[in-house]
């Protein structure tokens, strides 16, 4: 059966916010190259999108980890399922999410990747759920959107592996 599905943010407004933080970036990296690495799955279209849109040099990397299985809830175990293929040592480098939620994800992937001596991190997503923080804040440099406590699909995220080449970001009514 198809799901029902609600647009929350349209295709427009996400494409236009995606170009107005790619500035931002580009503004905030003058002089420098940038080092994005790309969280998998879920942040791969907004990654693409995002790298068209900032004008430094741009290098990309790509790491897989994994905490939701097929439901919608975190398990609350991050496993790494691909690591980078590039040192980090002396780059400047950003994390690329679709969501932060629990934030469980990230606290994990600042804490392995600080280990690797980096230049600096920072972290950019697309969306960012506040108010369903369990772990001790993730400071966030770039948000696209804050969102209520939903669980979306879209722009690369899914719901059990479907939905994720949506272009706008809805909410599957369950
Ligand atoms: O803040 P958290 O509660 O950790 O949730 C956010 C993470 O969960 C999702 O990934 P998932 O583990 O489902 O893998 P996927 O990107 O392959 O869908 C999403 O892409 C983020 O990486
Ligand atoms: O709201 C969500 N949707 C899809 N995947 C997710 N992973 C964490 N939160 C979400
Ligand atoms: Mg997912």
């Amino acid at each position: 059966m198809e799901d029902k599905i609600r647009v929350l943010i349209p295709e427009q407004e996400v494409d236009e916010k995606v170009k107005e933080i790619g500035k931002r970036i580009s503004e905030d990296y003058a002089g420098k190259s940038v080092h994005l690495i790309c969280v998998l799955k879920g942040g791969v279209f907004f990654t693409c999108e995002l790298a068209k849109r900032i004008s430094v040099p741009v290098s990309l990397d790509f790491m897989s980890v994994s905490s939701y299985g097929s439901g919608t809830e975190s398990s609350g175990v991050v496993k790494i399922v691909k690591d980078l293929d590039e040192p980090l040592a002396g780059k400047h480098v950003l994390i690329v999410e679709d969501i932060i939620d629990s934030g469980r994800t990230l606290s994990y992937l600042i804490e392995i990747l600080k280990q690797r001596n980096p230049a600096d991190i920072r972290i950019c997503t697309l969306l960012d759920k506040p108010s369903r923080r369990v772990k001790k804040e993730v400071q966030v440099d770039y948000t696209c959107f804050s969102i209520p406590d939903e669980f979306v699909v879209g722009y690369g995220l899914d719901y059990d592996q479907k939905y994720r080449n949506l272009p706008y970001i809805g909410v599957v009514e369950l």
